[in-house]
């Protein structure tokens, strides 16, 4: 008798032969990704290597001109709201609305997701209280600094309980104690089973949290893996991500590296600590 056939694993995100073009610029050229769940994994590359528009097609609100997105092993372009459902996603400027007061906004955006106000309260009252905003329950957002508005807007992306948050640069513009409580907020998330896509510029950001690292140069993977196996890529076991990130996309030597990435685990090794 034959064994039964493997169960098939269900990434957290998958994208194959993911492609997007602005006129004559190859923004994102053939990008295949297996990310599993419970994983916080990391994009880096330089300015415009196409990190942005990668998470914008990841989070359904960019058309890739080719490939599949599937979402929690669901698929963006046949099912998308099904498909969004699991999904938060953070640009690195997000747009709140400045004449509403913080709950009156998870109200707005619970509202958007179907969750009536009773329900979605407490969970809204817990968010405020946790990210430190629970003080300035009172005020309109447009008060709000930049670090209190990104603040604002982790507690808009959790208001409906996602599984897998999609974050365009979640640091910028927080000060040292809010960066300090959003990567735990962040850990927290992924150490509870869900899964966090980032991209950053800050290397060490990758290198303290990410258990995977995603290196896009030019719309391409130029390489993908834990430090470790990025390293051993690079051919320099005992360099620093920024070595492995200056060798990979060229940055120090002129060409980069052409290493194959390697393929994803099934499941993340041991959470990094912070
Ligand atoms: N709406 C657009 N119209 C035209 N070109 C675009 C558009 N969006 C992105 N691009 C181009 O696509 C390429 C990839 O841009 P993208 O914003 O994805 O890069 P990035 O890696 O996020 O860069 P950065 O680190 O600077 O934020 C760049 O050449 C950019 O100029």
């Amino acid at each position: 008798m034959n064994p039964a056939p493997a169960e098939s694993v269900v990434f957290a995100c998958e994208t194959r032969g993911l492609r997007k073009s602005f006129g004559d610029t190859k923004a994102v050229n053939g990008l295949d990704l297996q990310i599993a769940r419970g994983q916080l994994y990391a994009f880096l590359g330089p300015n415009g290597a196409g990190k942005t528009t990668s998470i914008r097609m990841i989070a359904g609100l960019l058309r890739p001109d080719a490939g599949d997105i599937f979402i929690e092993g669901i698929p963006l372009r046949i099912n998308p709201s099904a498909a969004k459902r699991p999904l938060a996603y953070i640009p690195d400027d997000p747009v709140l609305y400045g004449k509403l007061r913080p709950l009156e906004y998870l109200e707005f955006v619970s509202a958007l997701w179907d969750l009536p106000a009773s329900a979605s309260q407490p969970c809204a009252e817990e968010l405020l209280q946790t990210l430190g905003l629970w003080e300035k329950r009172d005020d309109f957002i447009e008060s709000f600094s930049r670090g209190m508005k990104q603040k604002m807007a982790l507690c808009g992306a959790l208001i409906h309980q996602p599984t897998v948050m999609l974050l365009d640069e979640p640091l910028t513009g927080l000060d040292a104690s809010a960066a300090r409580l959003v990567k735990d907020i962040l850990l927290d998330f992924v150490r509870r089973g869900n899964t966090v896509i980032l991209t950053t510029h800050i290397l060490d950001v990758a290198e303290r949290l990410a258990h995977r690292i995603g290196i896009l140069h030019a719309g391409r993977l130029a390489a993908e893996g834990t430090l470790d196996e990025l390293r051993h890529q690079a051919g320099n076991t005992s360099g620093t991500l920024e070595d492995v990130f200056l060798r990979v996309t060229g940055g120090e030597n002129g060409e980069p590296a052409s290493t194959p990435p390697s393929p994803a685990p099934a499941s993340p090794p041991p959470l990094p600590v912070a």
